[in-house]
């Protein structure tokens, strides 16, 4: 079967559902997170059919975050970048899951690499929780609740809970962070960028770039280039509920409902002044 289907049908998680799952769905993400840590980074890495790297951390984790949903029993559809061939649901609620996004730089002996965990209600992200476990942070977001960035201890627990939002655009003149990948930047993003005066290129891996959005410390991130649904979702929510906003290159909210070959997404802004977006 071709992947990117649509199946079934998920039940529909009220806001107050998911604000009840937080706990729970965070608890995942340390434990997915620890086991990462817990791999050698030496062993070897194997090739996907589409030639990305997968490594016996990404499987670890993902394995933890399933065997955890299936024991939460809540009977929500879930979708991960390591089982993707299942299909997500057609409407209501899913989980969108990327259990390690930045493979390649955590293969690399980087630290940016994230555990990403979306809950998606009706095609729009509600829940995300962002992971960087070699930080020792966590970003988590409730759409319409706020978002929040964790510290954990060295107990693996959490220390810190603060909540952030993201910052209003610019001045004219003034310099904009935009927040690029670090290994895969291409063309279309690079001309983009370059049309914005005053943009300052902050590098970095995986999904900490829409963390970074929503704690304020970066105020764009433009990917003009294809990613995967689950590269992005969790992200994307987190960025939504600290006051931002997820469109494709036109400026229309981007969706998770729609048919997309393999799950690729073409091309996407976070934007964490929506007067930005225009
Ligand atoms: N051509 C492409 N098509 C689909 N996804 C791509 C892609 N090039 C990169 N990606 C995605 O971009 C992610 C890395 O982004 P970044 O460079 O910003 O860290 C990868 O996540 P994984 O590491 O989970 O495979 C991969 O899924
Ligand atoms: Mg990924």
């Amino acid at each position: 079967m071709a992947t990117g289907q649509a199946l079934g049908q998920g039940p529909a998680v009220s806001n107050d559902a998911a604000a009840a799952l937080m706990q729970s769905l965070t608890d995942l993400v340390l434990r997915a997170g620890a086991a990462i840590l817990a791999v050698d980074r030496s062993a070897p890495v194997e090739q996907k059919p589409d030639g990305s790297p997968v490594t016996i951390a990404d499987l670890a984790a993902d394995r933890i975050i399933a065997e955890g949903l299936t024991q939460l029993a809540l009977g929500i559809p879930a979708l991960s970048e390591e089982r993707c061939a299942l299909g997500r649901a057609a409407s209501g609620s899913f989980f969108l899951i990327d259990p390690l996004d930045g493979t390649k730089d955590y293969v690399a002996g980087r630290d940016e690499f994230t555990v990403n965990l979306a809950l998606v209600t009706d095609g729009k992200p509600l829940l995300g929780i962002v992971g960087a476990p070699a930080l020792g942070l966590v970003w988590r977001g409730l759409v319409g609740h706020g978002a929040e960035r964790l510290t954990i201890g060295a107990d693996g627990k959490v220390a810190t809970a603060a909540p952030i939002h993201t910052r209003p655009m610019p001045s004219t003149g003034d310099p904009w962070i935009v927040a690029i990948s670090r290994l895969h930047l291409d063309d279309r993003t690079v001309a983009f960028i370059e049309s914005r005066p005053g943009a300052v290129r902050a590098p970095m891996g995986s999904a900490l770039k829409f963390c970074r959005i929503a704690e304020g410390e970066a105020d764009i991130y433009p990917r003009l280039a294809p990613t995967c649904e689950w590269d992005i979702a969790a992200g994307a929510a987190v960025v939504i509920a600290a006051g931002g906003r997820l469109t494709d290159g036109s400026g229309a909210s981007l969706r998770f409902d729609e048919p997309r070959p393999n799950f690729i997404v073409p091309e996407f802004i976070a934007w964490g002044d929506p007067r930005a977006a225009g």
